[in-house]
């Protein structure tokens, strides 16, 4: 690695010559993969953006030229190239190097990415920032073809396409794979763009943007189209200069081409073509499975998991074939997460029924909405945090009509080694407050499925949290049973001390109650909230306690409050939650214990709670 070793900054990289950059290019690829195959992460994406991460960096005064990364999952090479190459080694792991661009990481992340298609707009922004400002600086934005499918890009290009005098290139980093294969018209187009190779090159010769060797290819491309008609691509109709497809491996293609651009003003638009998972034989044949994997040998690749436990995923994934099955109406939806949300098998056997709408959940939603109207039942699977891209969806077009959607909210609470940007700790708060929603949030595997049934049959919007993993190991039968809408259930009899517990928080509150002889209910409801249970605890307990794996403001734990305080119930309460702050990457059950919502926690809080005499509202651990 005497290349990549000298490098920890792109100045450094800068000074290497043109025929050091392929030699650079293998040794940064090594230890990507070698690097991954350790901590674990994403790794199809980021051996698909080695040599594009090497010539951008190469061509653009990095940092004071910006990149902004889209997703920024596939930025390993960034950060190995930009000072973090001895730090990769703590990748997702607590206080360690986060697995996406964060600004108060390393000013070379010049914009917080992870929830995809944001790259567009921020770059677009620093480019007017920088023409406001008179600073001659450049914005990069690179974007993938799966988050290409985004309105929020477009929203972007149709913006952008205006300013005719910004230092705007986007690169559009086009491997044909979203985490699944990709979906949709787009797709399509690109695939046209594609086979109609250096078609658009050859458009582009008069702007001789394109280093020699594809300039004669184009040339002779052109010869050959004589009197074609040449359309515009769709990017040029959007105001960008269009210049590709170029191949996104090939550095005597990438550097030219981008040193031609840097000096055009105007918005730019490059598109790349790589291969998802390049140089890895076994990411190439699957970069599904190596889109995020654990830590893995390289040398034998993947092993299937062999975890007894099924997790809420497998759970939900059969409970929704089950019920497919026997309701010809059920209609499954995914923004572009097939796998992550347990989809695969319902797709294998359901295709007709079988929707990824593309990373765009806001259409997501409503287009549940329109086939509900049409008395279909659809089921939207939604990691909780990618729901809050579809939260005007969810209240005008979905609960404002009072329609029939089942949300299953996978990733609820924390997600561990994705950090703050993918935690699912707001659904429970977010939701409380629309009218006619019922939010369920079961607390282990078999109240899952029971939970989802009854969502299902509820006839209104429902949505089901659950979180991301195994859960207890509960035994899951085959039934398709539902239980009594907005009612909870007492776990253990005790007294002194109620907790209220929802979710995920059961477990642990169980395990607190141990030491102290209290009682504990399964609340399984957020929305509508079992008030006649709250009621009857309060009266018969000393203290009451509530119990949940989401943000304090304005959750479970509120509604309970709320409830006390609506029938003039005065009592103490004790309100556990996660805490009023963003929570990083770790280990989830570690991160959950800091937060004190494991059951030694729990029962910390509690008893420092009753070695105080004052009754007054708590709500603590904030
Ligand atoms: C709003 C949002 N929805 C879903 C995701 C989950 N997600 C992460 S990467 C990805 C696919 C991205 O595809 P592409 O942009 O083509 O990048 P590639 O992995 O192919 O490099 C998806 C759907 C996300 N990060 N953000
Ligand atoms: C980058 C991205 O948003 C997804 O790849 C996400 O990391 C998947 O999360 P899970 O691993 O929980 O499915
Ligand atoms: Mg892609």
């Amino acid at each position: 690695m005497d290349l990549l070793d000298n490098i920890n900054a792109p100045s450094d990289l800068r000074r290497l010559s043109r025929t050091q950059l392929k030699p650079l290019a293998d040794e940064l690829r090594a230890f990507l993969l070698d690097s991954v195959s350790k901590t674990g992460g994403h790794l199809s994406s980021n051996l698909g953006t080695v040599e594009l991460t090497i010539a951008l960096h190469y061509v653009f005064n990095t940092p004071e030229d910006r990149i902004v990364w889209d997703v920024g999952h596939q930025t390993y090479p960034h950060k190995i190239l930009t000072g973090r190459r001895e730090r990769m080694h703590t990748l997702r792991q607590m206080n360690g190097v986060s697995g996406f661009p964060r600004r108060d990481e390393s000013e070379f992340d010049t914009f917080g990415t992870a929830h995809s298609s944001t790259s567009i707009s921020a770059a677009l922004g620093m480019a007017l920032a920088a023409k406001t400002k008179g600073e001659n600086r450049h914005a990069v934005a690179v974007i993938g073809d799966g988050a290409m499918t985004a309105g929020m890009a477009f929203e972007a290009l149709n913006n952008a396409g205006v300013h005719e005098d910004i230092n705007l290139l986007v690169v559009l980093n086009d491997n044909d794979m979203s985490i699944s294969p990709p979906v949709g018209a787009l797709n399509r187009y690109l695939a046209r763009l594609m086979s109609g190779r250096f078609y658009a090159a050859a458009r582009s010769v008069g702007k001789s943007v394109l280093p020699g060797p594809m300039l004669e290819l184009a040339k002779r491309l052109e010869e050959h189209a004589k009197g074609m008609v040449m359309p515009a691509t769709m990017f040029e109709e959007f105001g960008f200069n269009y210049i590709g497809p170029i191949d996104g491996h090939d550095l005597d293609a990438l550097v030219p081409t981008l040193q031609n651009l840097r000096n055009l003003k105007g918005p730019q638009f490059l598109h790349v073509v790589t291969k998802k998972g390049q140089g890895y034989k076994l990411a190439e044949a699957d970069p599904v499975l190596y889109h995020g994997p654990g830590k893995f040998n390289p040398a034998e690749g993947i092993k299937p998991a062999t975890t007894a436990k099924k997790t809420y995923t497998q759970v939900f994934g059969d409970w929704l074939c089950d019920m497919a099955q026997k309701d010809e109406r059920l209609i499954g939806i995914t923004p572009a997460m097939r796998e992550g949300s347990g989809m695969v098998e319902f797709e294998q056997r359901f295709p007709e029924r079988y929707y990824d709408v593309g990373i765009a959940e806001q259409h997501a939603v409503t287009f549940a909405a329109g086939m509900a109207c049409e008395n279909l039942k659809p089921v939207v699977a939604i990691y909780s945090t990618f729901l809050q891209r579809g939260y005007d969806q969810l209240i005008h077009d979905v609960a404002l009509q009072n329609l029939d959607v089942t949300f299953a909210l996978d990733r609820a609470g924390l997600v561990g080694a994705d950090g703050a940007t993918h935690a699912g700790n707001y659904d429970m708060a977010y939701l409380r407050c629309i009218p006619n929603m019922v939010i369920a949030a079961p607390s282990d595997e078999s109240e899952c499925r029971k939970l989802l049934s009854t969502a299902y049959v509820y006839p209104g919007p429902a949505a089901v949290r659950y979180p991301r993993g195994a859960g207890v190991g509960a035994v899951v039968d085959k039934a398709l049973d539902t239980v009594p809408l907005g009612k909870g259930v007492v776990r253990r009899k005790g007294r002194d001390v109620a907790i209220l517990a929802f979710g995920t928080m059961v477990a642990p509150s169980l395990g607190a109650a141990e030491g102290m002889n209290a009682t504990v209910a399964d609340m399984r409801f957020v929305k509508p909230l079992d008030t006649e249970l709250v009621l009857e605890l309060a009266a018969s307990h000393h203290l009451i306690v509530t119990v949940e794996e989401g943000a304090i403001m304005g959750g479970a734990g509120s509604a309970v409050a709320e409830a006390l305080a609506a029938a003039g119930v005065v009592k103490p309460l004790l309100q556990l939650g996660l805490p009023d702050r963003f929570i990083d990457h770790g280990d989830a059950p570690t991160l959950l214990a800091q937060c004190g919502l494991d059951a030694a926690g729990i029962a910390a809080s509690i008893r420092q709670r009753l070695g105080k005499t004052e009754p007054r509202l708590v709500v603590n651990n904030i």
